[in-house]
């Protein structure tokens, strides 16, 4: 049965209501405060200064980095191992749906912000590289009179073996790339890398660097997730590709309580046998609540700026993608 009008009508101006909140207030409070824009600005960094969430838990914004910062540092060395435990392998197959949605093109630019120990940008290079060869191998078959010199210079090329194509790793905490630095040596990832110490909400690279940028598990842990989308507009170059992959709603009521048991009673309990760490991973696991849902999330990267963006719930919703492009 169809929603009466005044439902839809009332339901759309909540919606622009805290849309509107979100992005600062009205036009017209702006010119009506002392100060104009600049007073509304000062107002709502002044409010935004005072409090937000740490899991479940209310603390103050400049408390909130330091906490996330220890929690990753502690977490770093079990990082790998808990995640494949925590889910089965699952999150495997999600970060590689990420690599077949963005689908890179020969050369592209990649940055990818709290990168972490490296999953998204070691899962981009093999994609660039099976890729590359895939072309070269068709290249060279067309080509009949090759000197095997030729054949052999375009295998050993390292660089060229990525198609000039090349990730930046932009994370936050030096555990977590420490940890990253050393499996990219055990995986032999040398060419086409470059590791970043840097926050998502102040990038430390140029205006319109990058052709696509990702973030995966990050942006549910930055203070200010306003400001780090509209940092990954920034340093996107027009044209450029915005993905994130991150948990989100789940759609289904049984899987929703099944998943929620499984959170509450088994996931701290993991993050303690394992890493040592239950109040990590409580936080993990409240942190994963707070996060906005799909069509919430999908609003911010629209008042971020970006067009045409989109999302695809994967496992019932237990994460999402949403897409985004600066046009
Ligand atoms: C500190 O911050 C972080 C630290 C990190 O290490 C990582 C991250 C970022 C996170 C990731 C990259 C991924 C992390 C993954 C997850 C949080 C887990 C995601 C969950 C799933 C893919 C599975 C979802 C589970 C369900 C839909 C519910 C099914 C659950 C059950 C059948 C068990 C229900 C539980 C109970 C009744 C409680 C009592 C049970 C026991 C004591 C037995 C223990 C059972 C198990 C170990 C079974 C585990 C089962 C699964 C994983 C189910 C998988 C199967 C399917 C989805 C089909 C970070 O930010
Ligand atoms: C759950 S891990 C995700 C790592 C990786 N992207 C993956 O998918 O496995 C979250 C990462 O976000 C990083 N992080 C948290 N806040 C950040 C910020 N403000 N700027 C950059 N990175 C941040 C943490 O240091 C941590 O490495």
């Amino acid at each position: 049965m169809a929603a009466p009008r005044s439902c839809v009508l009332w339901s759309y101006c909540v919606r622009r209501w805290s849309r509107l909140m979100r992005t600062g207030g009205p036009q017209w409070l702006h010119s009506s405060l002392p100060g104009g824009s600049l007073g509304v600005r000062l107002l709502s960094r002044e409010k935004q200064a005072t409090e937000t969430h740490f899991g479940f838990e209310t603390v103050s914004e400049e408390e909130k980095g330091g906490k996330v910062y220890q929690v990753f540092e502690s977490v770093a060395k079990k990082y790998d191992v808990m995640n494949d435990m925590m889910s089965l392998g699952i999150h495997r197959i999600w970060k590689d749906m990420l690599l077949w949605k963005m689908n890179p093109l020969p050369g592209t630019q990649l940055l990818d912000v709290a990168g972490g120990t490296g999953d998204i940008a070691f899962r981009f290079l093999n994609y660039v590289q099976a890729q590359h060869q895939r072309k070269q191998k068709r290249q060279l078959r067309a080509q009949q009179n090759l000197s095997w010199e030729e054949i052999a210079k375009k295998y050993q090329n390292e660089e060229d073996l990525l198609g000039g194509s090349r990730v930046m790793i932009c994370d936050i905490n030096r555990e977590m790339l420490k940890v990253g630095k050393k499996k990219a040596l055990d995986q032999g990832h040398k060419a086409g890398l470059a590791w970043v110490l840097g926050d998502a909400e102040e990038l430390p690279f140029d205006d319109h660097k990058f052709d696509v940028y990702t973030i995966a598990f990050g942006i549910r842990n930055v203070t200010h997730i306003d400001q780090a989308l509209q940092e990954a507009h920034r340093v996107l170059k027009p044209g450029g590709r915005f993905l994130c992959l991150e948990f989100s709603k789940v759609n289904n009521p049984l899987i929703s309580r099944l998943y929620d048991l499984y959170s509450f009673q088994v996931i701290p309990v993991l993050g303690e046998v394992i890493a040592g760490d239950w109040k990590s991973y409580q936080y993990l696991v409240e942190s994963i609540r707070k996060f906005p849902s799909q069509e919430e999330f999908k609003e911010m990267i629209e008042d971020a700026g970006f067009q045409k963006v989109t999302y695809e719930s994967l496992t019932s919703g237990i994460v999402a993608i949403h897409s985004g492009f600066k046009l």
